[in-house]
Formats: C-alpha cells, structure tokens, sequence
C-alpha cells in the first residue's frame, strides 16, 4: 500500500487545485454546492474568463463559465461537468474519500476523482494554458457546472436546456462526461442509455400461513420476477456470448423488494401478505423500442391478469424532439465528429470504436434538443472506479489530459464550417 505524501500547503499547480476542488463535499444526499461555485468561480475569474450563476431551483445554482469567441455569430462549444457526486463510505475507503490525498506513486484517491471532477479542473487548465499562449478562439466556449446529475438531473441540466439562458448560448456542439479506460485508448461516448425506473405490485388474499391456494399476493409477484428474471438472462446471455456490449443491450436490474406482515421480531410468518411489490432499475439503449417495452411490463411482467400493477418513471427523454433515438452521430453526417477525432490525434492520443454509456449522464437532454454530444473523459490506463470505494486518478493521467482538452478545444473553437443549420 502506498504512502502519503503531504502537498506543500503554498503550492498552486493544476493537481493541487483539482485537490482543492476534490475537498469540497459536494457528495448526496447534501452537496455543498455554494462551495463549488465559489471555487470553480474564483478559478475561473483569475483566468480572466466570465461567470454568470444560474439558480432554476433554490439552493441548486449552476456556474456558467464563458470565454468569447472572435465570432460571436457561430454556434458555441459548450463543456458540461456535474458537481455532484455519489456518496462514500469512509470506512471501505484506503483514504479518506474526501481527501484528495496523493500517494507517492500518482494516485490521488477522492469520490469524484473520476466521475467527473477531473474534467472540471481540465476545462479551466486547458482554458488557462491556451490564454497564456495568447491562443484567440473564434467560437465562444462555455463551460457549465451543473448540479443533481447523480439523481436524474431534473433540477439540473434538465432546467438549463429548457431554459432563455441555455438558448441564448446557441451551442454548436458539446462535450460532456464519458468513463475511464483501463488500456491505452481514450474512450468517446455517442449515447446514453436511458434510465427507467420500474416498480411492479401485487395483490391478493391475505391467507393463513400453511394455506395453498392460487393468486396470492406473493406468488403473483415471484411470477413476475420469475419472467423479469428470464429476460434479463436473455439480454445477458448476448452480452456473455460477446455479440454485444453492456452497454448495447437493456439491462433491467432488481433493486428492492417489499412484502411482509411487519412484527415487532420481524414479519408475521403465518401471514401471507395481500400486497406485495419489487423495483427495477431498467437501462433501454437507444436502439430499443420502448412501445414495445411498455407494452412487454403491461402484459407480461406486471398484467392485470395476475392482479398486478406498475409504474414506469421515465428518467428523461427517450426520443429528441422530432422523434428520433438519442445518438450523436460518429460519421461524416457530423462534421464535429471529426474535427474531435484529429484533435485527438493531434494530442497524440488513439481513439477506441465510440461507444454507448452503460450509465447515464446529462447529455440526454441536450441530445434530445439534437445537438450533438460525445461523452469523454480523458483517463487511459486507468481502472473504472466511478461510484466505487477507493476512486482515483493518477495525477499523470490528469495532466495529460489537460493537454488533450488544450488540442480539443482549440481545434472546436476554430472550427469554420458553419453547421448552424443542422
Ligand atoms: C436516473 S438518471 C441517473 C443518472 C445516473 N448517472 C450516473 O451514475 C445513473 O444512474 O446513471
Ligand atoms: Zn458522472
Ligand atoms: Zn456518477
């Protein structure tokens, strides 16, 4: 195990701001976001950039960073980091999860090292270095700091794009979070998938403990389960066998189950319940037909048959607004496409085949307005730690990854082709 090492306190440098940015508690159920805004503010300030907090929901604000472009008229690139993160528990941590300690070989271990501060940092040092070299963009670039990503968002990004703010901004073409990469390829990211949350209830005769009889409340549920459960190994399987990844198939994952005569000892055994009820947590890739998975949960995983009912919480678009699935393009159709895969190249960095998240981030519901979005974040030889005990980034990787967004948001923001009108 690796030691620590003490960073000098008077010490300024791009790590020890992304140390300073990782102290600041911004993990559920309580994130300090006044902290956050204050911190990115300041950053962005003494860069000499512009800031301008939004508040659509009090207590929520959202830090839009700008830095104009020699002309204004063209869509702007906007650069998207959620300031939440998922809660830690200390106790599993090697570290605490909270300070952003750095080892003596790299690693500087904090939640929200990867997912997604590091971006944050990334942007403005990038941005910092760019002035410094007295480089001038022609497209305007923001940034925008965004709270309540970790929970759906809906009082987060959600509000922004509905927002006269968001459309003022005119964005061209955004960057968002993507996840890290364990060899040596940076990984881009097209679509999301889209999270839906389901639960499924039962109901039937209370009945004595020892007593056979048909459409009990449990047994109609563990019907359910039974046929969820042959779906999601059928979804599976395809991922097993290799003719898709993860992140391409749907994915419906049991999270609670709630059923039981509750006793001051525990539950009644010699009851059996008239309600039951179990939720899913259900992930449909852009490619899945969700009438056909609406009709699937209406029919056969929770009908009315087996006296059940359900609820679908739609966590966000599914569909843009002209009815198309939410995916950026990675072809010549998108002319941004490839000005990001030679930036890439030009950073010196080799790209993997772009790829559908397995999770879910904002981008959705900017990808609904269509405009176009690649999720990335630049971490190689890296291991996914993102929402896990022990979350690191080696402070190599991050600053080379500011080099990579240097070339990024040089090549976007002086990119000619005017793509106003797609
Ligand atoms: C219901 S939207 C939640 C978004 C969240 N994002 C990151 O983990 C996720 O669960 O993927
Ligand atoms: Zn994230
Ligand atoms: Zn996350």
């Amino acid at each position: 195990q690796s030691q620590y090492v003490d960073d000098e306190p008077d010490q300024d440098s791009p790590v020890s701001r992304f140390q300073r940015y990782l102290r600041i508690k911004t993990a559920h159920p309580d994130p300090d976001y006044a902290s956050a805004v204050a911190f990115l503010r300041s950053q962005a300030q003494e860069i000499g950039l512009h800031t301008q907090i939004l508040e659509f929901v009090t207590g929520k604000p959202l830090l839009l960073v700008t830095w104009y472009g020699l002309d204004p008229s063209l869509p702007s690139i906007l650069l998207n980091s959620h300031m939440d993160s998922v809660p830690a528990e200390p106790s599993k941590w090697v570290h605490p999860p909270f300070s952003a300690v750095r080892t003596s070989d790299g690693k500087i271990f904090a939640r929200g090292s990867q997912d997604d501060k590091c971006i944050a940092i990334q942007y403005l040092e990038a941005i910092r270095n760019l002035r410094n070299r007295d480089f001038v963009p022609v497209r305007t670039i923001h940034i925008s700091y965004v709270p309540d990503e970790e929970i759906g968002g809906s009082d987060g990004a959600a509000k922004f794009v509905q927002s006269k703010e968001f459309k003022e901004l005119n964005v061209g073409f955004m960057m968002d979070e993507g996840q890290a990469s364990p060899g040596d390829e940076f990984r881009v990211f097209y679509a999301d998938r889209s999270p839906w949350s389901l639960i499924i209830k039962a109901k039937g005769s209370p009945g004595h403990g020892s007593r056979m009889y048909d459409n009990s409340a449990m047994e109609n549920l563990m019907k359910s389960v039974e046929i969820m459960t042959r779906f999601r190994e059928s979804q599976f399987e395809i991922v097993k066998a290799g003719e898709a990844a993860n992140s391409e198939v749907i994915s419906v994952n049991p999270v609670f189950v709630n059923a039981g005569t509750p006793s001051p000892t525990g539950f009644v055994m010699n009851m059996q319940p008239s309600e039951a009820e179990a939720g899913f947590d259900l992930r449909l890739p852009p490619t899945a037909d969700p009438d056909a998975m609406r009709r699937r949960i209406a029919e056969e995983w929770a009908p009315a048959r087996r006296n059940m009912t359900y609820q679908i919480l739609e966590k966000g678009p599914i569909r843009d607004y002209l009815g198309s699935p939410l995916m950026t393009m990675t072809n010549a159709s998108n002319p941004w496409w490839a000005v990001f895969k030679a930036a890439i190249s030009d950073a010196g960095g080799k790209l993997s085949k772009p790829e559908i998240l397995a999770t879910t981030t904002d981008a959705r519901f900017m990808r609904q307005m269509r405009i176009p979005v690649l999720g990335f974040s630049p971490m190689i030889n890296t291991p996914i730690l993102l929402h896990d005990h022990n979350e690191f980034l080696s402070d190599s990787v991050f600053i080379r990854g500011i080099k990579v967004y240097e070339s990024l948001i040089s090549a976007l923001s002086s990119f000619q082709e005017d793509v106003s009108s797609q």
